[in-house]
């Protein structure tokens, strides 16, 4: 199987002057799952769009195996699931997942319950939740060799979000995945390394106390 690493470099990122991102380092690799937390606001999201190609910054340096990555999403390189829904309202939802779905995983993911019992709808006859799943699972599934995650825990049950953790390793056997939360005990669950913004940087994680120490969070259970 071949080895991929996507490494991500020398953002900088600025809204009206205020400066967002100025020293950021990840790399992920096929095979692996990268944990990316931080507090409200620190720039999860707005790194994510620009691995994906969807928000422009002042510099960045994107790269699969060394190959300059200038829009993450061309060639089914890179997938993204933002943190609102994406499904347009107007289509099927089995039509939609024949779109994005790869055909190697179709059989996993036409399985899964919440397709069974949705096809045949559109996004908005859906719950919240539901819809959260399945836009999930369409990305996770989908053709690309990296899958940035951008909440996928926050709208639904804990059951689903146990079950949800099991798929993303599966899959991670043959993509990279980063993926952010607030639900941090997930992200470290789920997560072969750890890394968190802070004041605009990306810190190693190395332990839980880490994160105590960089005033993420006040104690971890
Ligand atoms: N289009 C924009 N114009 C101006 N400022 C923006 C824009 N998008 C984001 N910001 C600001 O940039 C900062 C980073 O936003 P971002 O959404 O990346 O944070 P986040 O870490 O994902 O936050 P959260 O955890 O709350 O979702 C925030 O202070 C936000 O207000």
């Amino acid at each position: 199987m071949e080895a991929l690493n996507l490494k991500v470099d020398s953002v900088h990122l600025e809204f009206d002057g205020r400066k967002i991102l100025q020293d950021i380092y990840l790399n992920c690799s096929k095979g692996e799952v990268l944990g990316i937390l931080g507090r409200n606001g620190c720039g999860k999201s707005s790194l994510l769009k620009i691995i994906f190609g969807t928000l422009a910054c002042t510099h960045k340096y994107v790269s699969i195996n060394d190959d300059y990555i200038v829009k993450g999403y061309h060639n089914n390189r890179i997938a993204y699931l933002p943190q609102h829904n994406y499904l347009p309202g107007t289509i099927r939802i089995d039509r939609l997942a024949k779109m994005l779905v790869d055909e190697v995983y179709w059989a996993d993911f036409s399985s899964h319950p919440i397709y069974q019992q949705h096809q045949l709808k559109m996004a908005p006859q859906l719950s919240g939740g539901e819809l959260r799943q399945l836009e999930t699972l369409m990305i996770i599934y989908s053709k690309a060799d990296f899958i940035l995650l951008d909440e996928p825990f926050t709208h639904i049950s804990p059951i689903q979000a146990e079950e949800f953790k099991h798929i993303i390793r599966n899959c991670a056997k043959t993509k990279g995945i980063v993926i952010t939360d607030h639900q941090y005990y997930n992200v470290l669950d789920v997560s072969d390394r750890i890394i968190l913004i802070s004041n605009g940087s990306t810190k190693p994680i190395h332990q839980p106390a880490d994160l105590i120490a960089y005033g993420y969070v006040n104690h971890i259970n």
